[in-house]
Parts: C-alpha cells; sequence; structure tokens
C-alpha cells in the first residue's frame, strides 16, 4: 500500500499551475535580460521591480502599508533573519513562542543570542509572561501559530503593539507564515498595518503559497532599521535569485498568483472539512482538535494512554507520514497534557482521508 501523508512540511505539487510558472519564467527571461545579467552587487535588497510588485500585493493581501525601499528579498526566512539580528544592538534579550518554530530556536541558539521562550496562552504569546521577561526582540507567528494553529486575536496584536511602543528598543518580529489561508473569520490585519511605532519587522514567504523549493522569503523594515541595514549589511549581495524574483513578479502581476491563492484556498477547505468529519466520526470525544481555522494543518490531541512514540512507531509501520509537537516544545515545555500530532492536508487528497484516519485511528487505538 501507497504512503499516506499528515505532513505539515510539503504541498500538493499535483495542483501547482507549472505551465503558467513556465510561461511566466519565459517572459522574464525575455523581458528582463538587463537584471538577470547585470551584477546582482546593484540587487542587495532584490531587484527593485519585483519589490515593488510584492509590496503592491501585500497592501491588498494582509493590509501591509509599506514602500519597496524597506523590503529586503532573501533565500528564506532564517537567512532573513541573520541579517536582521545584526540590526539590533548586541546584547538584545529575544523571546520567542513556546511550542514554536525549532529552526528558529536553533538558529537564535547557534548565534549565541540571549534568548527566553515564552508559552501560549489561548490568544498566543502569553502577554504577562513577556511583561515578567522584558525582552528587546520578540518573534511572534500571529496568523496561525506555528505550531499550535492559535490565531492571534485583534485584542492581543493591540496588547502587543502597545507594549513594544512603552520603551526603545523594543521589536516585534511578525512572522506572517501560513496567512494566505483562513476558513471562518476574515483575514485579520497584519501586526505591521497596525503599527504606528514603527516597531515591527514583518518576515513573509512564498514557500507554503508555491513552491518551497522557490526560496523567495522577504523581510520589510521600519525605516530607522532600514538605515542601520544599509549601514551595515548593503555590502550583502541578495540571496535571492534574479529569474525566481522575475518569474515570481510575472506570475504576480498577471494576476496568476491570486487565481492559484483562490483556488487552492477552495482545494483546502473542502479537504479539511472532510478530514475534521471524518475524525470527529471515527475518534467521537477520545480527541480534541486545535487551530483549524486557518493554515494547512492543525493540531490534534488523543485521549489515550498510548505513548506519543509508540504511536509514531505504529504510524510509520502503516506506512503514515504522521509528525507530532514535541519537536516544537522547546526546552522541554509540553503544551498539551496527552499525545498531540499535528495533522496536515495539503498534501492529503480527499480520496486519501477516509484511509489515512483509519490508520491514524489503528496507530492509537487499536
Ligand atoms: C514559522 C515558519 N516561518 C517560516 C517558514 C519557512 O520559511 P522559508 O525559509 O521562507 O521557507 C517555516 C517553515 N516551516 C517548515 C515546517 C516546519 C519545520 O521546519 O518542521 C517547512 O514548511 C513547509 C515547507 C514546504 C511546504 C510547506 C511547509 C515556518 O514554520
Amino acid at each position: 500500500k501507497d504512503w499516506i501523508s499528515f505532513s505539515h512540511m510539503s504541498v500538493d505539487r499535483s495542483l501547482f499551475p507549472f505551465d503558467s510558472w513556465f510561461s511566466c519564467e519565459h517572459r522574464a527571461l525575455k523581458l528582463s535580460r538587463l537584471e538577470l545579467n547585470d551584477d546582482s552587487s546593484r540587487f542587495p535588497q532584490g531587484i527593485y521591480s519585483v519589490r515593488k510588485t510584492i509590496a503592491r500585493f501585500l497592501s491588498v493581501a494582509r493590509g501591509v502599508q509599506c514602500f519597496p525601499e524597506q523590503i529586503v528579498l532573501g533565500g528564506g526566512t532564517q537567512f532573513l533573519f541573520y541579517l536582521l539580528r545584526h540590526l539590533f544592538h548586541e546584547n538584545s534579550l529575544y523571546a520567542m513562542e513556546n511550542p514554536g518554530y525549532r529552526r528558529m530556536y536553533e538558529s537564535l541558539k547557534m548565534e549565541r543570542l540571549r534568548l527566553k521562550t515564552i508559552p501560549l496562552d489561548n490568544k498566543g504569546i502569553s502577554i504577562d509572561l513577556l511583561k515578567q521577561m522584558n525582552p528587546n526582540v520578540v518573534y511572534v507567528t500571529p496568523s496561525h501559530q506555528f505550531p499550535s494553529g492559535v490565531v492571534m486575536p485583534i485584542s492581543r496584536r493591540i496588547q502587543l503593539l502597545n507594549w513594544a511602543a512603552e520603551k526603545d528598543n523594543r521589536y516585534i518580529i511578525e512572522d506572517d507564515y501560513d496567512s494566505e489561508f483562513k476558513y471562518e473569520s476574515d483575514t485579520i490585519p497584519s501586526l505591521q498595518g497596525l503599527d504606528s511605532y514603527e516597531r515591527v519587522i514583518y518576515l513573509g514567504t512564498f514557500s507554503k503559497s508555491l513552491l518551497p523549493g522557490l526560496r523567495i522569503s522577504y523581510m520589510i523594515l521600519p525605516q530607522k532599521l532600514l538605515k542601520k541595514y544599509r549601514e551595515r549589511c548593503s555590502f550583502i549581495m541578495s540571496t535571492s535569485n534574479a529569474l525566481g524574483q522575475l518569474t515570481l513578479q510575472q506570475f504576480i502581476d498577471s494576476g496568476e498568483y491570486r487565481k492559484h491563492i483562490r483556488h487552492m484556498r477552495q482545494v483546502y477547505i473542502e479537504r479539511q472539512k472532510k478530514l475534521i468529519e471524518k475524525l470527529k466520526k471515527r475518534f467521537g470525544s477520545t480527541i480534541t482538535m486545535h487551530g483549524a481555522n486557518a493554515g494547512l494543518h492543525f493540531t490534534a490531541e488523543f485521549d489515550t494512554t498510548r505513548s506519543v512514540e509508540e504511536i509514531a512507531n505504529r504510524a510509520r509501520a502503516a506506512k503514515l507520514e504522521l509528525y507530532n509537537l514535541k519537536p516544537y516544545c522547546l526546552e522541554d515545555h509540553y503544551l498539551y497534557s496527552k499525545p498531540a500530532f499535528i495533522l496536515g492536508f495539503a498534501n492529503l487528497s480527499v480520496e486519501k482521508i477516509d484511509e489515512g484516519v483509519e490508520r491514524l485511528y489503528h496507530a492509537i487505538f487499536e
């Protein structure tokens, strides 16, 4: 039997419009020979016309207010964070959500930065604990907290912005990952769009909405930090390749991007609805789901005495690709009381949902 995947780390490539991507790449090659064969030192922040397209798209899609000059394109969120940390004073205290994005946690530790992790409550990062820890820089994923799935409500966003505005040298890094897909309420504006004190650095990526291999991520710097970036980092060449940038620009400007997102949203809404129905039917009151009103995954706690490890082994034996929360629970802080798993549906076709849930039930209860 074939593998079935609940992975949150892959997209369904069969649904990616490769044909329109290729024609956009062909147009980019034809129209943009100058940008392509020019030495890229002129574009440390990425190609200007591409940044203009992204600024326009972000203002419509996420209520982000920025000029193209404020955007820095990079080959991945981690690289952009590496640049960013050189703009803060060196003994800054960093904080991030727990559970949280392990790769960011490891990046911060590797840079030997002072780091605290802050637990979540049902509205996202705990504002009381944040005030107690009093960091200079806090990294949050408000659109669909990674990995718990909590969507930070407006009230918590305002509290966070007010906290940052209270003192100098306080910044919020908003990683707007997984913001493309919302299912219940309409999209909540980004922290960046609500910020009137220049305290928010906005990070975004096309890894989820297009292809992870594209490696086109972007960072939006408030004016003060942009000045520091230009003083300290402008010798660092762009790490985001020009052809990818120019193809992306064609893909967005031609309306293909909006079309793709609209199509994927319908696909994912249908998959998620069917998956949740089947899980409720099969697991009844033994399952508790969290963070299902946005993104391409949610988490589920199971009322079982079986250990996470044993369930993971049984799932693998049944060819079910399943990830649990432990790698994202930093410093031994476990978010839920029962064994919890990440249920992604970006790579789970509707036809495989029944069989996938059966294998999951077998791994946990039979
Ligand atoms: C919070 C957060 N922010 C940014 C990113 C990605 O940034 P990038 O460098 O611009 O691609 C991820 C990737 N998260 C990773 C999953 C979590 C993990 O590492 O286990 C990878 O996620 C995907 C990769 C491909 C397709 C779909 C998802 C992030 O979880």
